[in-house]
C-alpha cells in the first residue's frame, strides 16, 4: 500500500507548491490593488466583485470538489487577499459564538477584525461612527418572520445595505452537565425561544423560560449555573464547555436566518443584485395598490414586502420592500423613480449582491 500511496503523495506536494506560489502571486497582486486603492482613498472590501469571483468559480468549477467547497475556500483566499489590503473590522451582535459570528465569517471570511457588540443599536452605532467598517444584523427568520429592532434602526441611520448573508439556524438544549436534572429555567434570545416553542411545549412544558439579549449570552449563564439551561448553537455551547442534552430542537428543521451587511458606502452592479427600499403613503383606499404599480409596469420583481407601524408623523405604516436587480440596472432606475415620484417617504436602503 505505502509504494501505492508514496507516488500519489508525492504529486499532491508538487500540486500543494503550486498552489501556494500561485496564492503568493495572488496576494502580491491584492497589495498592488491596495495601493492603488490607497491613492484615491477607494473602498478595500468590493462585495460585488467578491459576488463575481465567487460565482465564477463555481460555474468553472470541473469538479470532482463541490460548487461550496470551492466557494469556501476561495471566500477564504480572497479574505486573506483583502486583510493584506487592510483588515476590515466588522461590528455583529456578540458575545462570539452567536449566528450573528457565523454570518460575518460566511461573508467575510476569517481574516476579519470582529467587534462583538451588546446589542443591534450598537452594531448600527459603530457602523454609522466608523468603529466599525461594516456591521451585520439580522433581518429576517424563516419561522418568525422581520427582526423588527433591524427595520427600525434601517429607517433611522444613515447606514446603507452593501450585502446580504443567510445561513441555517440550529439551535441545541444544552446545560453545564449536558443532562436536565434540578434544571429551573431555560435561557435564551426571545426569537431562539419562539422558534424552539413547540418542542419546549412537548419535552418540558413546566420549565420557566427567560429571555436574555442573545443565545451566547444564555450558554454563559448556563455555564455558570447548573440550574440554568441554554438554547444556542453547538459552537457557542462549545465555545462556553456546555453539554448538549438535546441538538436540533427548532420547530422548523429548514430554519434559517437572513443577515444584511451595513456600511456607508454604496455596492457597484455585481450581475445579480438586490435592491431594498422604504416607503410610506397616506391610508387611503387602494394607496398601496397605487404605490407598487410602477414595479409591474417595468418589470421589476417583489421579492420581499413588510410593514411596520409608524410610531410618529402622518403615516400608517412603513413598508420595506426588497426588488430583484441594482438601483442603476434601467427598469429598476425607471421603477425607482417612479416610486419615488408616488411615494410620501422614499428612502433606498442600498442595492447589493444576492447571497450565495
Ligand atoms: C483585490 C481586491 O480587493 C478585495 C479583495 C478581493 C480578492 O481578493 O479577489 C476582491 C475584492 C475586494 O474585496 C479588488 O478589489 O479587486
Amino acid at each position: 500500500m505505502t509504494d501505492k500511496l508514496t507516488p500519489l503523495r508525492e504529486r499532491i506536494d508538487a500540486i500543494d507548491a503550486q498552489i501556494l506560489d500561485l496564492l503568493s502571486q495572488r496576494g502580491r497582486i491584492a497589495q498592488q490593488v491596495g495601493h492603488v486603492k490607497a491613492e484615491t482613498d477607494a473602498p478595500v472590501f468590493r462585495p460585488e466583485r467578491e459576488a463575481q469571483v465567487l460565482r465564477g468559480v463555481a460555474e468553472r468549477n470541473p469538479g470532482p470538489l463541490k460548487n461550496q467547497d470551492v466557494q469556501t475556500i476561495f471566500r477564504e483566499v480572497m479574505s486573506a487577499c483583502r486583510a493584506l489590503e487592510k483588515r476590515v473590522t466588522v461590528a455583529y451582535l456578540g458575545p462570539a459564538g452567536t449566528f450573528s459570528e457565523q454570518a460575518v465569517y460566511q461573508q467575510f471570511g476569517s481574516a476579519v477584525e470582529g467587534l462583538p457588540c451588546a446589542s443591534i443599536d450598537e452594531v448600527f452605532r459603530s457602523t454609522e461612527a466608523g468603529t466599525a467598517d461594516f456591521g451585520v444584523v439580522p433581518v429576517e427568520n424563516s419561522s418568525e418572520g422581520a427582526i423588527n429592532r433591524t427595520l427600525d434602526l434601517m429607517l433611522a441611520t444613515t447606514t446603507v445595505i452593501s450585502g446580504e448573508v443567510s445561513i441555517p439556524v440550529h439551535h441545541s438544549l444544552m446545560t453545564k452537565t449536558g443532562s436536565m436534572e434540578g434544571v429551573g429555567v431555560v435561557c435564551a434570545h426571545s426569537q431562539a425561544l419562539a422558534q424552539c416553542q413547540v418542542w419546549l411545549n412537548l419535552h418540558h412544558p413546566n420549565v420557566e423560560r427567560r429571555a436574555v439579549a442573545s443565545n451566547a449570552e444564555a450558554a454563559v449563564m448556563a455555564s455558570q449555573d447548573a440550574t440554568i439551561a441554554a438554547i444556542a448553537s453547538e459552537m457557542a455551547g462549545e465555545q462556553y464547555g456546555l453539554g448538549v442534552v438535546q441538538a436540533h430542537i427548532q420547530d422548523d428543521p429548514h430554519n434559517r436566518t437572513r443577515f444584511v451587511v451595513i456600511g456607508t458606502l454604496q455596492t457597484n452592479p455585481s450581475g445579480r443584485d438586490r435592491t431594498s427600499l422604504v416607503l410610506a403613503v397616506p391610508n387611503t383606499a387602494g394607496a398601496v395598490y397605487k404605490l407598487l404599480a410602477p414595479l409591474a409596469t417595468h418589470g421589476v420583481s417583489m421579492t420581499r414586502f413588510e410593514s411596520r407601524p409608524a410610531r410618529i408623523g402622518t403615516w400608517e405604516y412603513y413598508f420595506y420592500v426588497d426588488v430583484e436587480g441594482h438601483r442603476q440596472d434601467a427598469p429598476v432606475a425607471r421603477a425607482l423613480e417612479e416610486l419615488h415620484h408616488n411615494a410620501a417617504f422614499f428612502k433606498l436602503l442600498g442595492s447589493y449582491p444576492v447571497g450565495l
